[in-house]
């Protein structure tokens, strides 16, 4: 990798597609919409389904802007981001600056006249929950950076859940939980995977700070609190059998790759945990909305 200053180019749409996180922002949006479809016992309002939607899928595009505006130069240093837009210098601050108020004013303007202002709070302090407290703040503080910056990619299904509903309700902070339990175990087999980029760039990532043995342990211990989180929609009577089989099968899936992370042969077992983490959240929230209109 070279860490010269990158030659001026221009740029085109796709970087700013990729300043938006794509990837990231729909599997959020997936876990924003069964939020949505779970709030209600028939269909909820389109109008609500598409601009709530929208709405959020903007403001977080938003602050996924704003995670690269911040991080340029932490950026540059790791070879997984070296070639980002802003960091490259192909989209300048000062664009990458307006881009990201267009977008979150208008995500806002939506969710505030066309969906309800208790959602469009709430998904504001989301996204000032990442863009300024977790990537500004916490992510160059403390090892503990992801548990409590995780609070903000956990919210969609509470902001999609408040779209409909109009109230936080308890159902909709318990997959707000489910999430924030997945988190770290995501999050911290990707660091151990990349521990040498996050330590040059300075970074106190959990493996950097306490090892690697450590952070295997770490998620193990949160892939089993996420595996006892997981049961608690059977236990509350939101979700049946077909969601508790699917959460059971998943969780022993999760440990299986905790294992192999315990196992020095297997050098992959840290990207495979990481890429499982999100293959898991998509089935775990899948299985509930099957549950939801089968159940
Ligand atoms: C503070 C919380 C989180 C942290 C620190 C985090 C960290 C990361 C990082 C560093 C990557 C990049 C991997 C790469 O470039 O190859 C990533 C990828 C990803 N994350 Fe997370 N994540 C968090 C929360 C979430 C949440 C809440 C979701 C969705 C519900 C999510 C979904 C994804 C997806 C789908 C990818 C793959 C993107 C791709 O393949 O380009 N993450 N995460
Ligand atoms: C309004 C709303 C719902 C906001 C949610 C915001 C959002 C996009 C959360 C995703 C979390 C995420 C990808 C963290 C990684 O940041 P990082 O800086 O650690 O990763 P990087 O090194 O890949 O940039």
């Amino acid at each position: 990798m070279n860490n010269t200053l990158p030659i001026k180019q221009t740029a085109r749409w796709q970087d700013y597609l990729e300043l938006c996180k794509p990837k990231v922002v729909a599997l959020l949006m997936m876990t924003a919409l069964i939020g949505m479809l779970l709030a209600s016992e028939s269909f909820p309002a389109w109008h609500i389904l598409l601009f709530g939607n929208i709405g959020i899928a903007l403001c977080a595009a938003s602050a996924a802007v704003i995670n690269h505006i911040v991080d340029k130069k932490i950026d540059l240093v790791m070879a997984r981001t070296h070639n980002r837009p802003i960091a490259q210098g192909r989209v300048e601050h000062q664009q990458a600056i307006i881009f990201a108020a267009v977008l979150g004013l208008l995500g806002m303007c939506i969710l505030v006249w066309l969906v309800n202002a208790l959602t469009a709070w709430l998904t504001l302090a989301s996204l000032i929950g990442y863009a300024v407290i977790y990537t500004l703040l916490l992510k160059r503080a403390t090892p503990q950076n992801i548990v409590i910056g995780g609070l903000a990619g956990a919210a969609p299904p509470l902001l999609g859940w408040c779209a409909v509903a109009g109230e936080i309700h308890a159902n909709a902070l318990l997959l707000v939980l489910i999430i924030f339990a997945w988190t770290p175990p995501h999050f911290w087999a990707l660091a151990l995977h990349r521990r040498a980029e996050y330590a040059t760039a300075n970074i106190p990532m959990l493996p950097v700070t306490h090892g690697e043995h450590y952070t295997k342990l770490h998620i193990l211990l949160y892939t089993l609190l996420l595996i006892i989180i997981t049961v608690f929609p059977f236990l509350t009577g939101m979700a049946g059998l077909i969601y508790l089989a699917s959460a059971l099968l998943l969780g022993g899936r999760f440990i299986y790759w905790c294992y192999q992370l315990f196992n020095e042969e297997n050098k992959k077992a840290a990207i495979n945990t990481f890429k499982f983490s999100i293959t898991y959240l998509m089935l775990l929230f899948s299985a509930l909305l099957i549950d939801h209109y089968t159940g």
